[in-house]
Order: C-alpha cells, then sequence, then structure tokens
C-alpha cells in the first residue's frame, strides 16, 4: 500500500505568556492508503492537536508531515488552502453549517469553491445528491438544518467534506455529540467511505467508534504509546473487547 501520510519528529508548542507548553513531542507514525486509524488517549493528551497539525490546520513547531510525498509543513497558506479544500475532508464534532442554506446547498458549497475539476453546478449538484443517497439522507435534501436529526446532520457534513473527492478524511470527535443510534449510523457511513477507498483518520474518546477502525494510535502527553491493529476476521464486538482489554492495560 502507499504511504498518504508521513509524520516525522513532529512537535507542536504553544506559547501562552511566554509559558511553553511541549504538547507533541517527536510523534512518528505513517498512514497507508485505504488505512482507517483512530487517534485515542486521556483528556489533554494532544489528540486534536495531532489532527489539526498534520492536517495543516495548525502549523507544526518542528519536524515534517508529507502528504503524498509532499512536505505540508513548507506549503505557504494559499496551497494549504488548496490542499485542504480539494484532497482533505473534515468532520468535526460541532457540526458547522451556513444557517440560511439548505442541506443540499450545504454540501455543494464545498465544490462551487473548487477548481479541482472542469464541471459545472449541475454535475456538481448531481455527486452531492449521489452521496447523500449512499448515505441515506436523500429525503432531507431541501430541508433547513434545523429541520434534521443529529445523526442526520452529522451524515450531511459527511458529504459535505466527501463533495470534493478527497484523498484523506480527518474527522474530531465526529460522534461525541449523538446517541447511541445516530453514532452507529454515522460510523456506518464512515466504514462504507473507507470501504470504498477513502482513508480515515479520527480523534475518538469512544471504544465502540474506535473498535470499527483498522488501527488505534494510543498517544499520552504528546507521544504514542502503542498501537492497536483491528483483527478484521473477528466479530466487532469480539474487536471491541479486544481493544477495551488493551485501553485498560494503558490505563485508560
Ligand atoms: N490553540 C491553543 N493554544 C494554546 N494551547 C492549546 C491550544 N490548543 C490546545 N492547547 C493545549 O494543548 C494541550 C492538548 O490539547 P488537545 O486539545 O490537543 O488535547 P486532546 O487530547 O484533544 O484533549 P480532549 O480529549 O480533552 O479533547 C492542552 O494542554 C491544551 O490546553
Amino acid at each position: 500500500m502507499a504511504k498518504i501520510l508521513e509524520v516525522k519528529d513532529l512537535c507542536k508548542t504553544f506559547v501562552i505568556d511566554k509559558r511553553q507548553n511541549n504538547v507533541l513531542k517527536n510523534v512518528n507514525f505513517t498512514v497507508e492508503e485505504g488505512d482507517m486509524i483512530a487517534i485515542m488517549g486521556p483528556s489533554g493528551s494532544g489528540k486534536t492537536t495531532l489532527l489539526y497539525s498534520v492536517s495543516g490546520m495548525d502549523a507544526a513547531t518542528c519536524g515534517s508531515v508529507l502528504f503524498e510525498g509532499k512536505d505540508i509543513t513548507k506549503l505557504s497558506q494559499n496551497e494549504l488552502s488548496n490542499l485542504r479544500l480539494n484532497e482533505m475532508g473534515f468532520i468535526f464534532q460541532q457540526m458547522f453549517m451556513m444557517k440560511n442554506l439548505s442541506i443540499l446547498d450545504n454540501i455543494v458549497l464545498p465544490a462551487l469553491e473548487s477548481k479541482k475539476d472542469n464541471e459545472k453546478k449541475p454535475e456538481k449538484i448531481k455527486r452531492a445528491l449521489e452521496l447523500m443517497r449512499k448515505l441515506s439522507i436523500i429525503d432531507v435534501a431541501d430541508n433547513d438544518i434545523n429541520e434534521v436529526s443529529g445523526g442526520q446532520l452529522q451524515r450531511a457534513c459527511i458529504c459535505r467534506s466527501m463533495i470534493n473527492k478527497p484523498r484523506l478524511l480527518f474527522a474530531d470527535e465526529p460522534t461525541g455529540a449523538l446517541n447511541r443510534t445516530a453514532s452507529g449510523e454515522v460510523m456506518e457511513a464512515i466504514v462504507k467511505l473507507n470501504n470504498e477507498g477513502t482513508t480515515v483518520m479520527m480523534v475518538t474518546h469512544d471504544a465502540r467508534v474506535a473498535a470499527r477502525c483498522k488501527r488505534v494510535l494510543y498517544i499520552v502527553d504528546g507521544n504514542i504509546k502503542g498501537e492497536f491493529i483491528s483483527d478484521t476476521n473477528s466479530l466487532i464486538t469480539d474487536n471491541e473487547r479486544k481493544l477495551n482489554n488493551w485501553l485498560l492495560d494503558l490505563g485508560w
């Protein structure tokens, strides 16, 4: 498998009132095409900072982040925004959407911003509708964002994150604000996209969610302390039990 992301000696330090907080300390890992990785760890261990640093949303303090061989820490702000718009998708716990647009219009919006493909607007709308059908939210295409459930809204956010056919999907606690049923539906959607070839890297506190991933990296105090590889041949419940035991051993 080709490497899509190579993180080498990544450090991130925040300075507040001249006080340094070394949040990421020489982090190294690789993400291969088709991977689905969960980042877990105690609160404040640096999970979100890691996600933001490797996706170029936040600047690294030192080290390198190779996205398909290109070091994104060396890119200009403009190059980074283009890369994020066209090659990366983002899902957050807070489902930021434009209030004055329908669900469909929200999903299409990043495609209208992108010059990646030479597509006309009707083709972009067609693609958005296909994504909505795949994630079982086609019925709410014309609804306002306050006329859908939390699970539907998050699946709409996933459609939006996929509209420019990203190579890598980043998710920060994508199920954090959802009940168990909606969380299950959102995970089904993400697993489906991963099965179709989208590489996924997500932060989660939920072992049930992480158990659906192929790998789990456990981060403590800005360092990766261990890696769990899912047994894809075992039942999801068995994998979840093994993951829970592994997390307990690490002090979770
Ligand atoms: N923009 C920022 N400016 C200053 N410090 C920050 C910033 N973002 C994060 N930090 C600090 O970095 C550390 C790690 O935060 P981060 O949000 O990455 O942890 P986390 O593992 O995702 O936590 P949680 O599970 O609670 O969301 C914390 O000490 C936090 O205060």
